[in-house]
């Protein structure tokens, strides 16, 4: 097993008063099933998608994944079937330039299947899985368990190749050549792999694509489109929603290295202050890993949901995690499906990791369970952070993972990111950085206090108020939406069958959400980036058309909230689903529940702060100075707690040698990949 962990190692609170509170926290839903709706099932027919796939970056010739191909009867009676555990694709051309798709495993000859006349049908490519209908040869690859950005790079290979080849048609070329001149033409058979897209066959297949769509004639507008085009400016195009799998922003070079690392097997822990892009990375290693063999799971329910998982304690079976390590163990593996879950997990993706207790990692615990199941497991990836530990009610001492005696031996490789995305502004990053660390000298203390008076407000939009304690923020909004005129309108979630206790814990949209027009709000998740709908989006009601709230943000755009879904897994790994209006109150927001946001207009009192590192997490969500107001400030109110300076410092005397670092005994490598990876890194060390 492998363990990936990222964080910001940075106590908050006393957390489990507060969980409550992480219900409305968090940034979009399962992105990967969100995506999985947008696409369109017919690659080769809805312009929108093949637009999509030109601004996807990579393309490249080779999956890996399980398969089945299945010939079948012009009535649809299947005639063959042959299924492949693993099978490697690959796309490859002949002695006449014909493209074919070939399907090998060490178990079964090779299978070439021509690359003419095929469906692709790709609904749900995110989560990697596709079928090839290869009509000439009357059978139908069924592609899974695929990394889902590996299958859409190869579909788009295939889509820009195919496309650039259409219509080059004339009678001399190659392709075409009747079975008869092919066999004169004494030509020694050969395989060649295609190779990966480039700009030129981009170019070249958009040269096909683009006249037809322009040639297509629009049916008219239909009312409920006008009336869309009048309320949400031009219609989004739902693929370039920021899907891990359609996003264009490239990882950077720091973030790269992470997700090499993960791919490669090892257990790695990756942290960095707030905004250096930790849950943007975590979702491209999800996307890139088979999710067959994948659990995403985060220590509450809210970040569960974020990363598309479910709770690292549902995960492991052990309920609240109380008893001994024995007979939790006994308890979790007579469970046969939790059983099942574990001998199936190849990489365990934790996030936020600092909310999970120490005691989680001991020996007895974490490592006793994978022990239990090393035979079957080759990883176990964790990830992320970025908050306290949740201890039981009845425990006075509080322990971070890191202070476990196993997570040495767990951990091969931790890295840190230090590139700041959130904020551009150097001046408030290193204010930022110090506050991090406890340290606030005078000037920073001037200028966070020089904000007090700032008018950040506009068009109606009042700055949100993070507030230390959840109840005050509670009391704000409920007493500010009675101040309003006008009529209620109540939203009530639609969730899956017995699912809304376990949607409250898990999702960011409230059950019951009560709004008037002139009411502050906040957007949910991901709409449109290209807008600015952007999840913590701040906006204000401006009226109710067809019984649903039209939100005016702070750009100016307006926006018809309709209902979106989060979709989450309980603990048997079904998909449980809650549909509401992206919107929540926004005149306050807990600070525990604005972590992982960025807040686009947000004011703050830290006079009340109880805990070390919160006026950090307050403040790191603004995203300059110019948009932040600190109505109190008092050097006091900024701490760190020692023991996580303390790790921070280990961490960074070794980081001084060297950018990637091991972390006490590596486990035992299972596959030459690993020693491979292993190897890599290490000269790439010595190098340095
Ligand atoms: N490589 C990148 N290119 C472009 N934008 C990025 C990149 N990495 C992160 N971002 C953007 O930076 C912002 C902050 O990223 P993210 O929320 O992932 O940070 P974080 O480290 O998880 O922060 P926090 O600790 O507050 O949760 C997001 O808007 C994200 O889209
Ligand atoms: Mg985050």
């Amino acid at each position: 097993m492998s363990i990936i962990a990222c964080d910001r190692v940075m106590p908050l609170t006393d957390a489990l008063p507060l969980m409550s509170d992480c219900i409305s926290l968090q940034l979009s839903a399962t992105l990967l099933v969100m995506c999985s709706e947008h696409i369109s099932s017919r690659l080769f027919v809805d312009v929108p998608v093949l637009i999509d796939l030109f601004s996807i970056s990579g393309g490249e010739s080779f999956l890996s994944c399980a398969t089945t191909v299945e010939w079948t009867t012009p009535q649809g009676s299947i005639v063959r079937k042959v299924n492949y555990r693993t099978a490697s694709l690959r796309l490859i051309r002949n002695e006449f330039r014909e493209m074919f798709m070939e399907i090998s495993s060490d178990k079964h000859a090779a299978i070439r299947l021509a690359l003419k006349g095929i469906n692709v049908f790709k609904k749900f490519m995110a989560e990697g899985k596709a079928s090839v209908k290869f009509q000439d040869a009357g059978c139908t690859l069924f592609i899974s368990n695929a990394p889902p950005t590996n299958l859409v790079s190869f579909l788009r290979t295939i889509f820009v190749k195919m496309t650039g080849e259409k219509d080059q048609s004339s009678a001399t070329t190659p392709s075409k050549q009747s079975m008869r001149a092919k066999l004169l033409s004494g030509k020694a058979q050969s395989f060649e792999e295609i190779s990966p897209v480039t700009v030129a066959d981009i170019h070249n297949a958009k040269s096909k694509i683009i006249p037809k769509s322009t040639t297509t004639t629009p049916s008219p507008p239909t009312k409920k489109r006008k009336h869309d085009d009048a309320s949400r400016g031009p219609a989004p195009k739902k693929l370039y929603s920021p899907s891990p799998l359609t996003t264009t922003s490239a990882l950077n070079p720091e973030q790269q290295r992470v997700l090499e690392a993960c791919l490669g097997g090892k257990n790695i822990f990756f942290t960095g202050s707030a905004g250096t892009g930790k849950s943007f990375l975590l979702k491209r290693i999800v996307a890139a890993l088979p999710p067959d063999v994948t659990v995403a799971t985060a220590s509450t329910g809210v970040a569960a949901c974020h990363v598309g998982g479910t709770t690292l304690h549902a995960f492991a079976g052990i309920g609240d995690g109380s008893g001994t390590v024995d007979h939790l163990c006994d308890k979790a593996l007579k469970l046969p499906l939790v059983a099942q879950k574990w001998r199936k997990c190849k990489h365990l993706i934790i996030d936020e990791i600092s909310m999970v207790d120490g005691a989680f990692f001991e020996p007895d615990m974490f490592e006793g369970m994978t022990n239990h199941l090393e035979e079957y497991s080759s990883y176990c990836v964790g990830t992320s952070y970025n908050y306290t530990p949740v201890v039981d009610k009845g425990k006075t001492e509080k322990r971070f993972c890191f202070q476990s005696p196993c997570w040495d031996r767990c951990i091969d490789l931790c890295f840190e990111l230090k590139e700041v995305h959130r904020q551009k502004d150097h001046e408030f990053v290193s204010i930022l950085n110090s506050i991090r660390i406890g340290r606030v000298t005078k000037e920073i203390s001037d200028r966070l206090l020089g904000t007090a008076r700032q008018n950040i407000e506009s068009d109606g939009i009042l700055a949100t108020r993070l507030c230390s304690h959840t109840n005050d923020s509670k009391m704000i909004n409920s007493s500010k939406l009675q101040d309003l005129d006008g009529e209620e309108k109540v939203f009530s979630s639609q969730d899956s069958d017995n699912a809304s206790k376990t949607l409250d814990m898990q999702t960011i949209a409230p059950a019951k959400l009560i709004l008037k027009v002139g009411a502050q709000v906040m957007l949910l998740k991901n709409i449109n980036l290209n807008s600015g709908l952007v999840n913590g989006a701040r906006g204000v009601v401006v009226r109710f058309e067809e019984g649903l709230p039209v939100v005016r943000f702070k750009n100016k755009k307006e926006y018809m909230a309709r209902a979106e879904r989060w979709y989450v897994r309980n603990s048997s790994g079904s998909l449980l689903c809650r549909k509401q209006v992206p919107l929540n109150l926004a005149w306050a927001f807990s600070i525990h529940k604005s972590q992982g946001l960025t807040l686009d207009c947000v004011e703050m009192s830290l006079s009340k702060i109880f805990e070390a590192g919160q006026a950090y997490v307050a403040l790191s969500r603004a995203q300059s100075l110019d948009t932040l107001r600190v109505l109190d400030f008092d050097s006091r109110h900024v701490w760190a707690d020692s023991s996580v300076l303390e790790f921070y410092q280990k961490f960074r005397r070794r980081l001084q040698h060297m950018e990637i670092v091991p972390l006490g005994r590596p486990l035992a490598d299972k596959t030459n990949k690993k020693l491979k990876l292993r190897e890599i890194l290490e000269k790439q060390m010595r190098r340095k």
